[in-house]
């Protein structure tokens, strides 16, 4: 159910989440129209959106923020030319690359001077409705264990600057200890669930996260643990990489649509 009100929606990214994303969009969601996207090859952009019924325009990152609702599904390093246009315009700005977020809480405090939103989608984690509620009231404790396919996490400038060597593991290997902040800037393109886990919760730095490089699953695995006055629990998710990159699992995409839907909708589930 969505209100009778049209949203324009813009999309920084084509990849495993923004091509879905726009894809689902143009198929026809009430209440929301796709009318730009943004990457950085424009041929290969329009090769991909040549099947579209609407093709949206190819747009600037700072192009985007014309939409009411702009989605961010690029990377950690396109992420402020995408966020600050947007919220400068009083925009509703939807992060795929939270983790970006952290360190630019300032953004948070320009959206509360233009009316601007900033809405972090669940993404590809689960579980951020009983952290927001249990966050109400007093936490002792937020862990978060991420299990990732060797190939998901190649490249993480963490191991690159650690000398850290995956690729060959025959083992389980616990590649990093530590707190959300140092997780976002150490893996920007692996753990932006420990990011939305956070601002949902006790934020960076009391929020821990251990990475574990497993030669043994296929999915990425994430398991938070929550421990509060109202309640504990723990909870998995296990994703299915994308096709296109295994570092991001199919849910987000979904997510992000869910998350859009609930911009417009007039029966909303879950808080
Ligand atoms: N919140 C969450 O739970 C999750 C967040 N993510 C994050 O979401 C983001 C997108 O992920 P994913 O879709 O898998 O990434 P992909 O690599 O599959 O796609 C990225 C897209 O963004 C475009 N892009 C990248 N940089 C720029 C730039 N500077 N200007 C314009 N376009 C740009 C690329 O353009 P081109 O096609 O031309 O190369 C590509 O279309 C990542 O930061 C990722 O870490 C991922 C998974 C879960
Ligand atoms: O958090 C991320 O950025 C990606 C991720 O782990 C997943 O898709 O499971």
């Amino acid at each position: 159910m969505s209100s009778t009100v049209s949203k324009t929606v813009a999309i920084a990214g084509l990849g495993a989440i923004g091509l879905p994303l726009a894809r689902a969009l143009d198929a026809g969601v009430e209440g929301l129209r796709l009318i730009g996207v943004a990457c950085r090859d424009p041929v290969n952009a329009r090769a991909r959106l040549a099947d579209f019924q609407a093709e949206p325009r190819l747009m600037s990152l700072a192009e985007l923020a014309e939409a009411d609702i702009v989605v961010e599904a690029a990377s950690a390093a396109a992420f402020e030319q995408v966020a600050l246009p947007a919220i400068e315009a009083g925009r509703i700005f939807v992060p795929a690359s939270c983790g970006a977020l952290l360190p630019r809480m300032h953004l948070a405090r320009l959206a509360q001077q233009t009316g601007a939103r900033i809405v972090v989608p669940t993404g590809a984690l689960l579980g951020l409705d009983a952290v927001r509620a249990a966050a109400e009231g007093p936490i002792d404790s937020v862990t978060i264990e991420t299990r990732k396919p060797l190939a998901a996490l190649a490249g993480a400038p963490y191991l690159v600057q650690n000398g850290i060597e995956v690729a060959d593991l025959s083992e389980p290997l616990l590649v990093f200890n530590g707190n959300a902040m140092e997780a976002a800037a150490g893996f920007p393109a692996n753990v932006n669930v420990a990011a939305a886990l956070a601002l949902a919760g006790v934020g960076p730095v009391r929020t821990k996260v251990r990475i574990w490089a497993d030669p043994f699953v296929t999915r990425n695995v994430h398991t938070i643990n929550v421990d509060a006055e109202a309640a504990r629990f723990s909870m998995t998710i296990e994703n299915v990489p994308s096709a296109g990159n295994p570092r991001t699992g199919r849910l987000t995409g979904l997510s992000l649509l869910a998350c859009l839907r609930g911009l417009v909708s007039t029966l909303k589930v879950g808080s």
